[in-house]
């Protein structure tokens, strides 16, 4: 695993010199960032410097557009995907607003603090300093004049159209989980801590582990899906509905999931869900014994089909 740092006033920025680094936020870490990452990997390898995957703390836009932003991975989870790449190093730069204010050459500058890297890998959409107002070519500009080379690439693309996070958000919040895992080239998961629920699930004869996600990793669409939830280390089948029961006025979960045999107390516990298929969407039930027939139809076809 790749050794992280965060830019602090202890950073040493000589760490860049000789680096190859690849540039941006990477939510997600999906199959085009995993490419840009590569990329940066065969550059260090020609120079004999290290690679880098330079990154910010948190998601710029949780700092913009805080209320309508919606995550494929949580900025812990995203590092640590990072740091699993294979690169040498992950950066974390601080995404301050005096740091974002800056304008595009000297944000480059704060950047690196003055030890511009070997080779600077972006795609051809990159964007930075204040309101993203720096392109491809004034980076250019900037690995011109301070001996970094600049490589910008086309976007990896999946059925003619460039991959991007936005793009898998998009088809997971149109209930198509098969086909975002594909662009992602990894599982699909979120993490959340086990709530008290209703406590009636036990009484249909289906438990669930009830999940209070936060909004902004709710990107998932409402609908019943096939999972894996993994609980103490070890990972189970499970059946799971994600929104509000919309058959109860009084419930409040916005993701239920029924763990195959199993029925261990786990209140409290952070699980890791998985989903891995769409089933069906959510049903406003006009009766219990439908709700119930319905979900163990659903617990039954994970039990053969997972
Ligand atoms: C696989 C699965 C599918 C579900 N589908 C629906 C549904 O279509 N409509 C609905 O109102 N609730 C659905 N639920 C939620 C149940 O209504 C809920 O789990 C049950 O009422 C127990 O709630 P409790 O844990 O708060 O007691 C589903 C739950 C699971 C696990
Ligand atoms: N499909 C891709 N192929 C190659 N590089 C990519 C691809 N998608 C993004 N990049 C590059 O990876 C870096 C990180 O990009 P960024 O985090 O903005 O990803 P994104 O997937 O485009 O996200 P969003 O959809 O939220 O804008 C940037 O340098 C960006 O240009």
């Amino acid at each position: 695993m790749a050794k992280v740092y965060k830019v602090d006033e202890t950073f040493d920025h000589t760490l860049f010199i000789g680096a190859s680094c690849a540039f941006g936020v990477f939510d997600g870490v999906h199959r085009g960032h995993r490419f840009l990452i590569d990329q940066a990997k065969r550059t260090a390898a020609e120079s004999g410097g290290k690679s880098i995957a330079l990154t910010f703390d948190i998601d710029p836009d949780e700092r913009f557009h805080a209320d309508r932003l919606k995550k494929l991975m949580t900025n812990e989870q995203r590092v640590k995907a990072l740091a699993d790449t294979g690169v040498d190093c992950v950066v974390v730069l601080p995404f301050t607003p005096a740091f974002s204010a800056q304008s595009p050459m000297a944000f480059m500058d704060a950047t690196f603090g003055g030890c511009a890297p070997y080779a600077m890998h972006v795609g051809t959409d990159f964007r930075f300093g204040a309101k993203a107002a720096g392109t491809v070519s004034e980076l250019h500009e900037w690995g011109d004049s301070r001996g970094t080379r600049i490589c910008s690439h086309d976007l990896e693309s999946f059925d003619g159209r460039p991959i991007t996070a936005t793009r898998i958000r998009l088809l997971l919040g149109d209930c198509k989980v098969a086909a975002a895992i594909e662009l992602l080239g990894h599982p699909y998961t979120f993490e959340g801590v086990v709530q008290q629920g209703r406590g009636q699930g036990n009484d249909m004869g289906f438990a669930t582990a009830n999940l209070q996600l936060p909004a902004m990793m709710q990107v998932l669409g409402e609908a019943v899906y096939a999972a894996y939830v993994t609980v103490d280390g070890v990972r189970y089948k499970s059946a799971m509905s994600v929104g509000v029961a919309p058959t109860f006025a009084d419930a409040t979960a916005t993701c239920e999931a029924h763990i195959l045999d199993f029925d261990g107390k786990i209140y409290g516990d952070t699980i890791k869900v998985e989903p891995v298929e769409f089933l069906r969407p959510m049903i406003k039930f006009d009766s219990v014994d439908e709700l119930i027939a319905t979900v163990k139809g659903n617990i039954e076809w994970v039990r053969e089909n997972l």
